[in-house]
C-alpha cells in the first residue's frame, strides 16, 4: 500500500453533478462560461439539485421556497450576542450557527428523501440570513428581514446593508454565486460526503464542510488575498513584495490549483468583474495591483490565479467586509455541498480509505517504571 500525499490523482467517487476535464468546468454538462453569463443563482441551485435546468414554474417554486425559509430561529440570533462577537471569525460563527439551526429543525434526523430535500432548501435559504445577521449584530445593528420579492443575490445584499442594492451589484454578486456553486470533489465537498456517508445528517455534513472551507488553502484564501492587497498598498510595492515572498518560498494566496494546470476558467469572469467594479468605485488600484501580481506569479512560477484571487477585489468593490468573503463562498457552495450530500445518500457506501503505515514495528510493551 502506497499513499498518494493529499490523495492527489485518486478518483474517490462517481458524480453526475460537476466535472473538470482538461481545465473545463461544467455543472451537469453545462459549461461554466455559459452559466456565468446566462444563469441566475437559483437556476444553478435547481440544476445542481435536480441535474436539469428548471422550467419557469419550477424556478418560481424554488424561489418561493427559498424566500419562505429565510428566517432563522431567534435563539440563533440571541446566540450571536452571547460571545465576544467582534473577536470571532465569521466562518467560525457560521460553522456553529449551521449546527445550531439543526437543533431547531424537527426533521433534522428524518432521513427520508423528502425531508432531506426540505433540509436542503432550509439550509440554502437560512445561510444568507445567518451571514448577514451576524455581520449586522456585530456592528450593533438589527438584522434585516428578507424581502420575499427579491432574488437570492439581491436579498443577500439587501439584508447586509438594509438598502436596495444597485443592479450592477446584484448582477456581479449573482455571477460570483454562480461561479462558486460547485467544484467536483474539492476538499469541503469531499468532507461533506465523508461525513454523510456514515449516514449522519445533513446539518453535520454541512457543518463539517464549512470547517474545511475555512482554511486558507481552500475557501479562506479569498480573505487572505485581500489582506495581501491591503498590505502591499500600492502598485509600486507589488514587485518587491511578491518577489520577496517567492524568494522566501512563501505561497501567494489565490494562485495554484490541484486540478487546473493551464488555469481556472472561473478566474477570467472574476477578473473582468474586478476591472469593471474597481473602476466604477474609483479603486482601480486593486485591479491594477492584482493584474501585476498575476503577471509576476505566472511569469515566475507558471501558476495561474484561481477563483479566490479576483473574487477578493470584486467583493471589496461591493463594500463587503473582508472577513465575510469566505462565508459568502459558503453561501454559494452550500448548494454544491447539498447536491453532493443528496447524491451520496442516493447511492451510499461508507467512505473509509486506508493509510500506509510508516511508524515503528515489532515493539514490545515496557512496564512504565522501566521506560
Ligand atoms: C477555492 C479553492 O480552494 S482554490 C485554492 C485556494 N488556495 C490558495 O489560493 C492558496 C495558495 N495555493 C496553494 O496553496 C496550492 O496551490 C493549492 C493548495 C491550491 C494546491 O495545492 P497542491 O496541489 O497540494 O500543490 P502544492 O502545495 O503541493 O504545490 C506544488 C508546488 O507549487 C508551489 N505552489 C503552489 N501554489 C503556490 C502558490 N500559491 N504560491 C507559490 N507557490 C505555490 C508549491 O510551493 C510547490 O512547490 P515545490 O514543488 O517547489 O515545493
Ligand atoms: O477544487 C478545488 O480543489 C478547490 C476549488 O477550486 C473550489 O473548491 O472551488
Amino acid at each position: 500500500m502506497t499513499a498518494s500525499k493529499g490523495l492527489e490523482g485518486i478518483v474517490a467517487t462517481q458524480s453526475a453533478i460537476s466535472s473538470i476535464i482538461d481545465d473545463t468546468l461544467t455543472y451537469v454538462g453545462y459549461d461554466i462560461d455559459d452559466l456565468a453569463v446566462n444563469a441566475s443563482f437559483e437556476e444553478v441551485v435547481y440544476l445542481l439539485w435536480h441535474q436539469r435546468l428548471p422550467k419557469s414554474e419550477e424556478l418560481a417554486e424554488l424561489k418561493q421556497q427559498l424566500a419562505d425559509n429565510m428566517s432563522i430561529p431567534q435563539p440563533v440570533l440571541d446566540h450571536f450576542k452571547m460571545y465576544p462577537i467582534n473577536e470571532v471569525h465569521p466562518m467560525a460563527a457560521l460553522r456553529t450557527a449551521i449546527s445550531l439551526i439543526g437543533l431547531y429543525d424537527e426533521s433534522a434526523e428524518d432521513m427520508s428523501d423528502e425531508a432531506n430535500y426540505q433540509k436542503a432548501i432550509k439550509l440554502q435559504a437560512k445561510i444568507a440570513t445567518i451571514v448577514t445577521a451576524f455581520s449586522r449584530i456585530r456592528k450593533g445593528q438589527e438584522p434585516i428581514a428578507p424581502k420575499t420579492d427579491l432574488g437570492y443575490a439581491a436579498n443577500f445584499l439587501y439584508m447586509l446593508t438594509g438598502e436596495m442594492p444597485e443592479d450592477i451589484a446584484v448582477e456581479a454578486f449573482n455571477k460570483a454565486l454562480v461561479l462558486h456553486a460547485d467544484h467536483e470533489l474539492n476538499a469541503s465537498t469531499f468532507t461533506a460526503r465523508v461525513c454523510v456517508a456514515t449516514l449522519s445528517d445533513m446539518y453535520s455534513g454541512v457543518t463539517a464542510a464549512i470547517g474545511a472551507l475555512k482554511g486558507p488553502l481552500h475557501g479562506g484564501a479569498n480573505e487572505q488575498v485581500m489582506k495581501m492587497l491591503m498590505e502591499i498598498g500600492s502598485e509600486e510595492n507589488v514587485e518587491s513584495f511578491i518577489r520577496e515572498k517567492l524568494d522566501n518560498k512563501e505561497k501567494i494566496m489565490g494562485f495554484g490549483h490541484r486540478v487546473y494546470r493551464k488555469g481556472d476558467p472561473r478566474a477570467k469572469h472574476l477578473r473582468e468583474m474586478s476591472k469593471k467594479l474597481t473602476t466604477l468605485r474609483g479603486e482601480e488600484k486593486y485591479y491594477n495591483m492584482s493584474e501585476k501580481i498575476e503577471s509576476i506569479v505566472t511569469g515566475e512560477k507558471n501558476l495561474p490565479p484561481n477563483v479566490d484571487f479576483y473574487s477578493a477585489s470584486v467583493y471589496h468593490s461591493l463594500d463587503i467586509d473582508h472577513d465575510l468573503f469566505t462565508p459568502i463562498f459558503a453561501v454559494s457552495r452550500i448548494s454544491g455541498w447539498v447536491a453532493h450530500i443528496l447524491e451520496q445518500y442516493s447511492n451510499n457506501r461508507l467512505i473509509r480509505p486506508r493509510a500506509e503505515y510508516i511508524g515503528p514495528d515489532m515493539q514490545k510493551y515496557v512496564p512504565i517504571e522501566e521506560r
